[in-house]
Parts: C-alpha cells; sequence; structure tokens
C-alpha cells in the first residue's frame, strides 16, 4: 500500500509536468498533485473532463519515469461509469500513482470552485467508489465530494462518512468556504481528510499550519505552480516583444545549469560516458 498516509500532515503542490514534479521534490515536498485543472490549461484545453484517461496515465507515467516523489492523481469523474473507473484505476496504478482521486460530479465536469456544477446520487458515487476499491492493488483511493457548494455542508458530511464505509481512504471536501467550514467537516467526519488550498475559488487563502491544526492530513495547492509559471511565462514574452533582448530579465531565469541539475543532466552524460570507456577497455 501506498505510504502516503504514514506522515501526520503533507503539504502537496500541484504539478503538470515531470520538471515541476522535479522541481518539488528537490524544495523538500513528500508528494505532488497532478491537477486536471493544472494539466488541461498546460494542454490549452478546459477543465471539463475532455482529456482521455489514456493522456492522464501518460503523465502519470512520465513523471514517475524521473522521479520516486509519490503522485496524487486527480482522475475527475473516473473517466465514465463503474466499468471505466475501474480500468482507470487499473491504468494509473500500473502508471505509478500512489493516490487516486474521483469526484461526485455529474459529467462534463467543472472545476469544483465554479457555479452550476451537479453532483451524482449517492448510490452511483457508492458504486464508483466500489469499484474503485475493488481495482486498486496498493494506491490509495481518495473521493471528493463536490456536494458542499450543490447541496450544502451537511450533505457534504453524510457522503463522506458513507464513501469511507465503502472503501475510500481519504476525503476530499470540495469547495468549502470558510476555516469554520473546515474545522465543521473534520469534527464530524472520522477519516483522512484532504484540503484543497486552490486560488481564485471559493475557498479564501488559508495557510498550510491551519489546516494541519485542524486535523487534515494533507493539503494541495494544484494550480499554483502553473499559475506562477503562466504568469512568469507572459511577462518573460512581454518584455521580448518589447526590448527584443532578454538582457533585462536574466535575473528571472533558471541559469542553464539549475535546468541542467533538476533534470540530473549529470547522471546521463556519466553513464554514456562510462559505458563507452568501459567499451574502449573491452576492445
Ligand atoms: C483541484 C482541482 O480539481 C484540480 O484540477 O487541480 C481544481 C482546482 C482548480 O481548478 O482551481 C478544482 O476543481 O478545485
Ligand atoms: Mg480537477
Amino acid at each position: 500500500m501506498s505510504n502516503l498516509l504514514d506522515e501526520k500532515f503533507t503539504v502537496v503542490p500541484g504539478v503538470f509536468n515531470p520538471f515541476a514534479a522535479l522541481l518539488a521534490k528537490r524544495n523538500g515536498f513528500k508528494a505532488v498533485y497532478l491537477s486536471g485543472g493544472a494539466l488541461t490549461s498546460s494542454y490549452g484545453l478546459p477543465d471539463l473532463g475532455m482529456i482521455t484517461i489514456t493522456e492522464l496515465a501518460d503523465m502519470v507515467r512520465k513523471i514517475h519515469e524521473v522521479t520516486d516523489i509519490p503522485v496524487i492523481v486527480d482522475a475527475d469523474t473516473g473517466f465514465g461509469e463503474t466499468l471505466n473507473v475501474y480500468r482507470t484505476v487499473r491504468l494509473l496504478e500500473d502508471a505509478g500513482a500512489a493516490a487516486i482521486q474521483i469526484e461526485d460530479q455529474v459529467s462534463p465536469k467543472r472545476c469544483g470552485h465554479l457555479d452550476g456544477k451537479e453532483v451524482i446520487s449517492r448510490e452511483n458515487m457508492i458504486e464508483k467508489i466500489r469499484s474503485a476499491n475493488m481495482a486498486r492493488k496498493k494506491s490509495l483511493i481518495i473521493a471528493r465530494t463536490d456536494s458542499r457548494a450543490v447541496k450544502g455542508l451537511d450533505e457534504a458530511v453524510e457522503r463522506a462518512r458513507i464513501y469511507i464505509d465503502e472503501g475510500a481512504d481519504i476525503i476530499f471536501p470540495e469547495a468549502l468556504t470558510s476555516v469554520d467550514e473546515f474545522k465543521y467537516v473534520a469534527d464530524k467526519v472520522d477519516a483522512p481528510l484532504l484540503a484543497n488550498m486552490t486560488e481564485f475559488g471559493k475557498t479564501p487563502l488559508i495557510d498550510a499550519g491551519t489546516f494541519e491544526r485542524l486535523g487534515y492530513r494533507f493539503v494541495i495547492f494544484p494550480v499554483t505552480t502553473f499559475r506562477a509559471a503562466a504568469r512568469a511565462m507572459d511577462e518573460t514574452l512581454k518584455a521580448l516583444k518589447s526590448d527584443g533582448t532578454q538582457k533585462n530579465i536574466m535575473n528571472n531565469l533558471m541559469t542553464r545549469a539549475e535546468q541542467y541539475d533538476v533534470i540530473n543532466y549529470k547522471f546521463y552524460e556519466d553513464f554514456d560516458k562510462n559505458i563507452a570507456e568501459r567499451d574502449k577497455k573491452m576492445l
């Protein structure tokens, strides 16, 4: 079983490619969240459940290829009904996912912090959780409930309890609107909890220490690295357009040395050299 629950509390930055995951590990984070919102934006697409399981599994595999940091994967609604959820969990786990998050939204899903979303019935979600639970061998199942915004806090608490009873390992109560609401859920739900600290949504900015004190086991910052990178790229392009040179923004750029360090360039170079030298000796 994944060891994600060994820690008392884990701060989890969102990532959308292997480079971001490598950077997160380098900065001391113990897990990353492969965000659907960030990944789809990086593809130039909306977060409306339009990407395929193959695309998502491929990104999990690519991240897993270069780093052993545990990856929590946002699998949206599970890519379909019970049978699809089964296959989704199998594919994501095989690709290296440590935990897989499935939410109780109606398809096409949307960002949990937008208005106008809908939730599926409890029964329908129970089937998905059972299916996910049967499919997984060593990954953890995170059940996200979007019901707070649609049916109120008590429905979210009720669903959380049911989802845990049906085999979910972690509960993700989506789009809570205050510290008091996070506290309410923590007091009422006896299960490992994950808080979502996304920006520009329904949740005010709350720091990691507060979530830890409230008893949450994880806090994700799902789209923060994407938003920071997006802003940085935009400003860089503006400078290039107006100045025709990068002279004035050199301090904003990661150096080649740092970039190569992040991707373990030297390891591959040495590896190749060692093999070539061994071959020479053998001749
Ligand atoms: C956590 C989330 O599912 C994501 O895809 O990262 C999004 C985040 C966001 O859009 O800000 C969400 O639905 O909360
Ligand atoms: Mg998402």
